[in-house]
């Protein structure tokens, strides 16, 4: 499965209104690798990645969008849930409900129609609760935790669906340092094991670790390629305004103000 695709767009074209979020991107994210997508405030990153989650209304948008292969489409509904799984900036999650059930949540499209939770079901969100370390306010609605606190348990919840391909934007907000790290081996533990993560990233030299970067700006795309590749350093220095730079510290790549 090495060298095939994820997701694929291909001409995509989004406005809202009058104004052009998106114009004509094509990018084309490596299966069981970790894209990061980067660029400055307001490039485009989030409506490229809900575009690639088929998110956005059929309305305002133009091109093809292909998970694995087949068009968005062409998915049948509960597998493409099962197959795609999706953390995003602020998501509405009733903020009565227990961490606990949050991260269930991300089970549903594993369980049949009205059906309760498996035995499996319970062991997921478990593990998932242990992964992000959210288990000790697991019975704590999410109204009651702080910004990294929820952050933590939706991301076990983006976990809980168990999907091969994950889409998440922004997943370091609100994180503190180590939880930052944590997060990172996360995704490179999902990736040994045959999963495609793709992050919208704000956190350069986190993303500087990835497998492949996606560089944006002003709704297009600049640059696609391997993180560790020069012609990507000179991309990233360039929609920053050279603002940064990218030196390797101690065997790893920063983003240093420039
Ligand atoms: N619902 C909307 N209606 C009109 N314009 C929008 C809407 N959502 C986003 N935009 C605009 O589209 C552009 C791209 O927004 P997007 O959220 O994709 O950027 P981003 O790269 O994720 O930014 P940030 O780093 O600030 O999160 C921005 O100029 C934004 O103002």
């Amino acid at each position: 499965m090495h060298g095939a695709t994820a997701l694929q767009a291909r001409d995509l074209f989004v406005q809202i209104g009058k104004q052009n979020l998106l114009h004509g991107v094509n990018v084309q994210l490596p299966a069981q690798q970790w894209t990061a997508i980067v660029g400055p405030n307001g490039a485009g990153k989030s409506t490229l990645l809900r575009a690639l989650a088929g998110l956005h209304p059929r309305k305002g948008w133009q091109g093809q969008v292909e998970l694995l292969g087949q068009p968005l489409a062409a998915w049948p509904v509960k597998d493409r849930a099962r197959t795609l799984s999706w953390m995003g900036q602020n998501e509405a999650v009733s903020q009565e409900l227990c961490s606990y059930d949050v991260v269930m949540l991300g089970r549903l499209p594993h369980q049949p129609w009205l059906a309760p939770p498996s035995a499996q079901d319970h062991m997921v969100v478990e593990a998932c609760l242990h992964t992000t370390q959210a288990w000790d306010w697991r019975h704590r609605p999410l109204a009651e935790l702080s910004g990294g606190e929820r952050q933590r348990v939706l991301l076990a919840r983006a976990l809980a669906v168990q999907a091969q391909v994950l889409l998440m934007d922004e997943p370091l907000a609100n994180l503190d340092p180590p939880h930052q790290s944590e997060w990172m081996d996360t995704v490179k533990g999902l990736v040994m094991h045959g999963h495609t993560v793709v992050s919208v990233l704000h956190e350069l030299s986190i993303a500087l670790q990835s497998d492949h970067m996606v560089v944006m700006q002003a709704g297009a795309v600049l640059h696609q390629g391997a993180t560790h590749d020069v012609t990507t350093h000179a991309a990233l220095e360039t929609v920053f305004d050279r603002r940064i730079r990218i030196r390797q510290i101690e065997g790893m790549w920063m983003a240093l103000p420039g």
